[in-house]
């Protein structure tokens, strides 16, 4: 695993809840931002107010022209391919050269284990009371 892999990614605030709930599962972006490293975890920001909103795993990076994005990206992006085409053009404009990231969300149902035992030990205090 690469030691600079970036640990962070934003997405416009309207996305953030594809994303958290799982729906969107894959996002194109360009060069500059292509250097996520598979297997990682990386934490996802609204990009307008750097809220947090979860955590996704890194499952792949691959190259993807403009020209090739179809209806099958368009139902991983959880959003209509005209609509997806025209959000790329308007972000990355004349960009042919363009990445694939998948990635699957991590559920923080799993992975906030110590929460859920803090959450059970302040409710025994409370019963103490
Ligand atoms: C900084 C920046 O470019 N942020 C981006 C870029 C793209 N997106 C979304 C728009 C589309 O749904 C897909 C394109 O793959 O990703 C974004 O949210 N933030």
């Amino acid at each position: 695993m690469a030691a600079d892999a970036p640990t962070k990614i934003t997405f416009f605030e309207f996305l953030t809840p594809l994303v958290a709930s799982g729906k969107k599962t894959i996002t194109i972006r360009d060069v500059s931002e292509s250097h996520y490293q598979p297997g990682t975890q990386v934490e996802v920001y609204t990009l307008e107010s750097h809220i947090k909103v979860c955590d996704i795993l890194i499952l792949s990076v691959e190259p993807l022209a403009f020209d090739d994005i179809n209806e099958f990206h368009a139902a991983q992006e959880s959003l209509p391919l005209d609509e997806l085409k025209h959000l790329i053009q308007q972000v990355y404009p004349d960009q042919q050269c363009l990445f694939l990231i998948s990635f699957s969300l991590i559920d923080a149902g799993i992975s906030s284990n110590t929460n859920s035992t803090n959450y059970l030990v302040i409710q025994r205090e409370f019963c103490a009371f």
